[in-house]
């Protein structure tokens, strides 16, 4: 793993990098801004459209590979989403070819949302996320519950069996079992992308397992936004630098 050095940046990814490689993307952070409320997040038609060319271009060599369910990657998307190989809840389930896969979700996880509930009352400003096999506790708006936040989850998850999974201003109780590295390497394993190089984008501290994953495949990961210790080989600073460089691929 790379250390973090000040005001250091990791050099960007090569455009000719992407032929031959399958590409795993994150969603959230990656191909979309965060923003403060979870619910309002919207794939612009700009990002179809994106999505639409990637897949005109690599078909079956493109992924995403997120912590929202892919319950909310199709809402938020819409019906491009069929067409993309899809891995969400943080490597719990899968999609591809029309068929899911995916666990059974706890029924701890309704109590688990009712105490969050009672927590983000107690915490002006923390917002609870149910999701498919998880519930998130987004911090954002209230920095300061930080803290109690961690532990709430940190009980709660002892209690019930759950992993604890950190995110940016987010902790989510969640199906155990599963990172986005394990989602690599089972698409990996489809023959549609056997000899291909993996190229794993994302931002965040969970998407560390994909560029790990990514890399011991022959492939690298791309880290977007500052740098920090990471298995990145490369960075891009936002969004809409990714954007641009996927969207010039072959250029
Ligand atoms: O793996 P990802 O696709 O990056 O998903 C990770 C989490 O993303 C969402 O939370 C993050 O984005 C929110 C909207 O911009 C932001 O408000 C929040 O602070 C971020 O943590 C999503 O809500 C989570 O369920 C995902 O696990």
């Amino acid at each position: 793993m790379k250390a973090a050095v000040d005001g250091g940046a990791l050099p960007l990814p090569p455009a000719d990098l992407l032929s031959d490689a399958s590409l795993f993307i994150d969603f959230d952070g990656t191909l979309v801004d965060l923003i403060d409320q979870p619910d309002q997040v919207v794939a612009d038609d700009a990002l179809i459209a994106l999505l639409a060319r990637l897949l005109d271009r690599r078909a079956d060599g493109l992924a995403l590979v997120s912590g929202r369910s892919i319950e909310q990657l199709d809402r938020m998307l819409g019906p491009i989403a069929q067409r993309i190989a899809l891995s969400g809840s943080h490597g719990c389930e899968h999609r591809w070819n029309g068929i899911l896969a995916h666990p059974v979700r706890p029924a701890a996880l309704d109590d688990v949302e009712d105490r969050l509930r009672g927590f983000a009352g107690a915490h002006p400003g923390v917002v609870v996320e149910p999701k498919s096999f998880g519930v998130a506790l987004h911090y954002r708006h209230a920095p300061a519950a930080e803290i109690a936040a961690h532990e709430q989850a940190r009980l709660l998850g002892e209690m019930f069996g759950l992993a604890v999974q950190p995110g940016k201003m987010v902790v989510e109780l969640r199906v155990p079992g599963g990172d986005k590295g394990a989602a690599v390497r089972r698409m990996m394993g489809r023959p549609i992308m056997a000899g291909t190089r993996p190229i794993f984008i994302g931002d965040d501290w969970t998407d560390e397992a994909g560029f790990q994953a990514a890399s011991d495949l022959g492939g690298f990961g791309v880290l977007v936004g500052p740098l920090r210790e990471t298995a990145a080989l490369y960075g891009l600073p936002d969004s809409a630098a990714v954007r641009a460089w996927l969207g010039g691929e072959g250029a």
